[in-house]
């Protein structure tokens, strides 16, 4: 047994490594994993944490030794939000995560359900289409209009219903997902975990955990007061309680907590999406061109692209890789924790260990994708069979082994219709400047940090 000797800077008393993280982490560790290597043991505060920046060292993880790494850190943003992390995404590994995983699974996301809301997508396309036409060629936010979409398309599958702009659900959906995004002292200096509570911090996260409680009960009870023949997610939650269809017990907390997960995993990471591949493809005229000409090819004759017409455009395909090899939503991925002691790479790591993979220097391997990884560029996915369902670690947006995103299906057939649309429709334009790299936000989803204004004029 090797002691823990892994590669690690030198670090600060109490504060550890967080003194080098600065506004983005996944650019500092990437730039950290260039001289200390693709497994380096940062300390955020005095939290030990392994940080994976490879595709071996995704592998290594979320492959050899998924099992061990399989469960998440408790976090008391994530306890206080989401019901005690009654959620999928932050509950422990074990049974009570195995059992939401496959309701979740083959129940709420299955192939055969996202097929199910087709129409809610066609819908809520068309609207964005009018909006778009709507604005004429005075400048448009795409950013807030693809917010909107996503969680209205969110709103409809998993609740039944849009609570759009202006209602009390997007305010506290907006401010849930800024919390959920805070950096707090007590996670990392448990000894100054007293400053948090100080700075307000537990008041206002109790607000909106109560606030949401009282919401998402109201809507449960509507369900059942309801004929419940909509079929969303809160329908089919309460008819799997009523059959015990599941083969177990899930309670009320449960299911709110598994509806507020379509809306943490689910909106900012698909509005994000479509934001980056729209900047990359205007950034990249010849790029955008080239899947103008795909998406009319497959479309001659037609006012709009359907779903059918997708599995026919492989440049469409190649570009939303591209995006997300460059930009994945969530870089950082979602912290992953160990829970018994193992041996990685010859080394001994304590149960309770801490990883994060780091998505953003995966896909800027050299190794991988050569001396041009900075470039956006589809054409090197046209000839490669690597995609992003969790079996090619160089390219892993969505995680990949037990804890992988079980909203793919859900996002991707979202994603690929909008996108062939907006590029079947319009011809796009924008001021700004593409010499300059776009700032990226803070926060766990790394968008624009400015919006994205651009000019529509329909295509003739
Ligand atoms: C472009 C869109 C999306 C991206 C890039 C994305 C990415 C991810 C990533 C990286 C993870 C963490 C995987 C891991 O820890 O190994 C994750 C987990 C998760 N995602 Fe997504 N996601 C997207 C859309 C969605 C949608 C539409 C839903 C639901 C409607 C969803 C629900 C979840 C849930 C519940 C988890 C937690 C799974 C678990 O802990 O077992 N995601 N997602």
């Amino acid at each position: 047994k090797k002691s823990n000797k892994w590669p690690s800077p030198p670090r600060l008393p109490l504060i550890g490594n967080l003194h080098q993280l600065g506004k983005h982490p996944h650019r500092s560790m990437y730039h950290l994993s260039q001289r200390y290597g693709d497994l380096m043991l940062l300390h955020f505060g005095t939290v030990p944490i392994l940080i994976a920046s490879s595709a071996d060292a995704a592998r290594d993880v979320l492959k050899t030794h998924d099992r061990v790494f399989a469960s998440r850190p408790h976090s008391k943003i994530y306890h206080k939000l989401l019901y005690g992390s009654r959620n999928m995404a932050s509950a422990p590994y074990g049974e009570y995560w195995r059992q939401m995983k496959s309701v979740s699974v083959l129940h709420l996301l299955s192939n055969k359900m996202v097929r199910s809301f087709r129409d809610v997508r066609q819908e809520e396309l068309s609207l964005l289409m009018e909006k778009i036409r709507e604005s004429g060629s005075s400048p448009m936010n795409l950013s807030k209009l693809m917010s909107t979409l996503t969680n209205d398309v969110i709103c409809r599958v998993a609740l039944g219903r849009k609570y759009g702009a202006g209602t009390d659900f997007k305010e506290m959906i907006d401010r849930l997902m800024r919390q959920l995004g805070t950096f707090t002292v007590g996670s990392f200096v448990p000894s100054l975990a007293w400053i948090d509570w100080i700075c307000g911090l537990d008041a206002q996260l109790d607000k909106t955990a109560n606030d949401f409680d009282e919401l998402l009960e109201k809507i449960v009870q509507d369900h059942e007061d309801g004929d419940g023949d909509k079929a969303d997610f809160a329908d089919v939650l309460l008819a799997v309680q009523r059959e015990n269809s599941a083969g177990f017990e899930i309670n009320r907390l449960s299911i709110k907590a598994i509806l507020l997960d379509a809306f943490v995993g689910g909106t900012d990471t698909s509005s994000t999406l479509l934001e980056w591949e729209m900047t990359e493809l205007l950034r990249n005229p010849e790029y955008m061109k080239r899947l103008q000409e795909e998406v009319h090819t497959v479309c001659k004759g037609r006012t709009s692209v359907s779903e059918d017409d997708i599995q026919d455009m492989s440049y469409l395909r190649a570009v939303i890789k591209e995006t997300l090899r460059l930009h994945p939503p969530v870089p950082l991925m979602v912290p992953h924790e160990s829970t018994e002691d193992d041996i990685l790479r010859g080394h001994h790591v304590p149960a309770g260990t801490q990883v994060m993979i780091n998505l953003w220097a995966v896909g800027r391997e050299v190794a991988t994708w050569g001396p041009d990884a900075n470039e956006f560029k589809p054409e090197r996915h046209l000839d490669s069979p690597a995609d992003f369902r969790g079996q090619d670690f160089e390219l892993i947006p969505f995680g990949a082994g037990r804890r992988m995103c079980p909203g793919i299906s859900f996002a991707v057939v979202l994603n690929e219709v909008v996108l062939a649309n907006l590029m079947h429709g319009f011809d796009w334009g924008s001021t700004e400047d593409h010499e300059t790299e776009v700032a990226e936000s803070i926060g766990a989803v790394i968008r624009r940090m400015s919006p994205l204004y651009v000019t529509a004029s329909p295509t003739t």
